[in-house]
């Protein structure tokens, strides 16, 4: 049996190379400007990030990669603005970020929707947030529900809808704030198979109507390159970017890609990248210096 050849995952087919084209020549939208973090407790210092330097443009689809504990939830948590960086700065349409803010919508892997509203009151909190009156509110929100095709279910609770549904609103929420750029952290890893492949086509179809740049992290390799116009790939301790790398894919993406030649030729070499990282499960208690014994399990009665 002859081995089948793989074709070089750098080799962009030519309607590919174009579009990469067009997005390099839009404006950068979010710039992660030298960005390092560091974790320091006791005498434990942690480097989780290290000079990391990216810039985001326009409508791009970029997602982020890395074995575990490489730094990307450290990563989304500063984009956020939910963790300050230690160096570097990260910027949004030129503008420093100093914490949350409306100009970046975060959709988390858990859903966060409130349960107490309903599916429209949900999508019309953030809405109502940034000032606008109660009766726009509730036009505007519609039409979020009607862009990720739930507005059937405006008046139902979130525990009457299923993982994925939950997780449609939770992006229509997050969209309805009108953010530059949509941050999303493992948000389909909590569904089985088939609706997660529904669910990133949903997005795709969301993305593809509207003006909104996506970052989103993932430890799933095919989600990476179904989804992605450029994957980033960080490497562990300390985490920094190993590669960046440009999907050749052509849009718009369909789920029989994925068993085409330039699909598996990205796959292979992203999990050759993260098999040379080696083993990144952490250590505990090396040395058994810096360990904090819980105060419950101090043993104050020597008796033997
Ligand atoms: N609050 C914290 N205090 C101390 N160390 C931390 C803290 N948060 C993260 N770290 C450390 O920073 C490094 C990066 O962690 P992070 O959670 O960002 O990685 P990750 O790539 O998201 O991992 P995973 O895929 O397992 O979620 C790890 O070594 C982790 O132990």
């Amino acid at each position: 049996m002859t081995e089948h050849c793989l074709p070089d995952y750098r080799v962009l087919p030519p309607d590919v190379a174009e579009r990469m084209a067009q997005i390099r020549q839009r404006e950068c939208v979010m710039e992660i400007d030298h960005v390092g973090k560091v974790f320091a407790q006791k005498r434990n210092k942690t480097v989780a990030l290290e000079d990391i330097e990216f810039g985001v443009h326009r409508r791009e689809f970029v997602c982020v990669v890395g074995p575990s504990g490489c730094g990307k939830s450290t990563l989304i948590r500063i984009l956020a603005g939910l963790e300050d960086a230690t160096t570097g700065r990260i910027l949004v349409d030129g503008k420093p970020v100093n914490g949350p803010g409306p100009d970046r919508g975060m959709v988390f892997q858990k859903y966060t929707l409130f349960p107490w509203l309903d599916v429209c009151r949900n999508v019309m909190f953030g809405i109502e947030m940034g000032g606008t009156d109660r009766v726009e509110a509730r036009r505007q929100a519609m039409q979020w529900l009607q862009l990720v095709g739930l507005e059937q279910f405006a008046t139902s609770f979130p525990h009457q809808l299923s993982g994925g549904m939950q997780q449609r609103v939770a992006i229509a929420r997050a969209l309805a704030a009108r953010p530059r750029v949509l941050l999303m952290d493992e948000s389909f890893s909590a569904l089985d198979a088939q609706t997660r492949l529904k669910m990133q086509n949903y997005l795709m179809e969301i993305w593809r109507k509207i003006d909104i740049t996506i970052v989103f992290i993932t430890h799933d390799l095919d989600e990476a390159i179904y989804l992605a116009d450029r994957i980033l790939v960080l490497k562990p301790r300390p985490g920094r970017v190993e590669e960046v790398i440009e999907v050749p894919l052509s849009r718009p993406r369909r789920a029989a890609q994925m068993a085409s030649d330039e699909f598996l030729a990205t796959k292979a070499h992203l999990e050759a990248l993260i098999r040379s990282f080696g083993d990144t499960t952490e250590e505990t208690n090396e040395g058994g210096e810096d360990f904090d014994i819980p105060l419950l399990t101090l043993v104050t009665d020597k008796a033997e």
